[in-house]
């Protein structure tokens, strides 16, 4: 049970590589904190600069208040628990995980008990006297915590240890881990690129990007109010629609959002609409999740956007319409993924329809630019990003009766827009 406080921690590797650039975060005693992020953001440099096998190039990290620099990694009172289990494979599961108090030199009877404790928490309590190549991956993991667990640590460490799991026993060992760290009231940093683990595991999250920490908080506030654009683009499937707006306000009422062919209007009176007014003659990032929009009578009245659906994507349980609204969307790189590819536009479907067109001699379809297509004097998120013809995800019923080409009309939950400055920073307007 401790506190963990990382303060403006920097990691440049020998090689010139900034891996953490000056991250400062805190994790209160018991909490369960996820660090989110792309591979090779910098979330197991920042664990193993916690773990002590790392040391920072500059800041301070302070574990139970007090400054941990320098000390070595046995002193720290922390467990790890790696993606790829680390099992002693000589050793038998039992003597797995009284490894580390044989180590710390506790007495056999005390061992043995210790032992037989946790791998009944565990339900591994039958396969004491195997090998770890005679376990299963589940249970692979499940020993690999009990290793951790059975020291009795202030603080776990877990590295994605769920990553070489099948995707049902990791749901299975998901809510395992979080109820036992959770019971054990130990604070918990849990690094993972799966943001359904961060979302349905951590009180809070913090998201890195290139080594920068781009927000923290609980899933709700990370999902629900992004700071930044790309943690908007980062978190939700389908990925966040992002498209470019130009703000013009029409004094007294409303502000107008003009999205390429058509606009959305905030009323004036309406709080939002101040903030998003500074913006007059700009252009900003508006941001509209898939559960914001609604489809509606083409002829329907209000906050309502058309277009055609390009195509559609069958999930099961749902269907996705991706619709041209004639408008730009702001493509947000590094975000990784196949999700992103579909719903911000040159998604695997829209790759085979290109090749297929060339194979049958036919003209392409205006596709994405290939290059950033910056607008003139802007060096911004505006200017830096990709942008393309959007396709606005839309959620449907399973097997909905339109297809692709079809006309759709969507009306668009106002309250719900987010909005991005040029920097790619959270318009801030007041909270919902
Ligand atoms: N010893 C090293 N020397 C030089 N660069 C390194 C070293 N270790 C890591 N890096 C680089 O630092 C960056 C951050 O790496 P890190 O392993 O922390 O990322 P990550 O977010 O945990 O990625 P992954 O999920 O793929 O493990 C990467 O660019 C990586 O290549």
């Amino acid at each position: 049970m401790t506190t963990v406080a990382l303060k403006d921690v920097s990691k440049v590797f020998s090689d010139g590589t900034v891996a953490v650039d000056k991250v400062s975060l805190d994790v209160a005693d018991g909490e369960f904190m996820v660090l989110l992020g792309p591979s090779g953001c910098g979330k197991s440099t920042v664990l193993r600069i916690i773990a002590g096998l790392e040391e920072p190039s500059s800041g301070a990290v302070l574990l139970g208040g007090e400054v941990a620099n320098g000390l070595p990694p046995r002193e720290r009172g922390v467990a790890m628990v790696f993606q790829d289990f680390a099992l002693y494979p000589h050793m038998t599961v039992g003597d797995n995980i009284a490894f580390p108090l044989r180590l710390s030199g506790l007495e056999q009877d005390s061992r043995t008990e210790r032992v037989s404790d946790v791998a009944s928490v565990l339900g591994i309590g039958d396969v004491l006297g195997r090998r770890p190549n005679q376990l299963s991956g589940g249970q692979r993991q499940r020993v690999a915590m009990g290793r951790a667990i059975v020291r009795r640590p202030g603080l776990f460490l877990m590295d994605e240890p769920l990553s070489n799991l099948d995707s049902g026993l990791r749901a299975e060992l998901r809510a395992e881990i979080s109820a036992l760290v959770r019971e054990m009231g130990v604070s918990t940093i849990y690094v993972t690129h799966d943001q359904a683990e961060a979302l349905t595991m951590a009180d809070r999250v913090a998201i890195m990007r290139k080594g920068v920490l781009q927000d923290v908080g609980t899933p709700t506030q990370v999902y629900g109010r992004p700071a930044t654009l790309y943690v908007a683009a980062f978190l939700g499937s389908p990925r966040m629609n992002l498209l470019e707006a130009a703000v013009y306000v029409h004094l007294d009422r409303y502000v107008e959002l003009a999205l390429g062919e058509q606009s959305l209007y905030l009323p004036w009176d309406n709080i939002r609409s101040r903030a998003v007014a500074h913006y007059h003659g700009e252009r900003i990032v508006v941001g509209v999740r898939a559960e914001a929009l609604t489809p509606v009578a083409l002829d329907a009245p209000g906050d309502v956007v058309r277009g055609r659906i390009r195509y559609l994507e069958h999930h099961g349980h749902e269907s996705l319409a991706f619709l041209d609204i004639g408008a730009t969307a702001i493509i947000v790189d590094e975000v990784g993924g196949p999700v992103t590819e579909s719903a911000t536009g040159d998604g695997a479907m829209r790759r085979l329809s290109r090749f297929a067109r060339r194979l049958a001699g036919r003209p392409a379809e205006p596709g994405p630019d290939a290059e950033p297509h910056p607008i003139a004097g802007r060096t911004g998120v505006l200017g830096r990003h990709q942008r393309r013809p959007a396709e606005l995800a839309i959620r449907l019923a399973p097997y909905p009766a339109v297809r692709a080409g079809d006309p759709l009309a969507v009306s668009v939950r106002m309250d719900a827009l987010h909005f991005f400055d040029d920097r790619g920073d959270r318009i801030d307007v007041g909270w919902r």
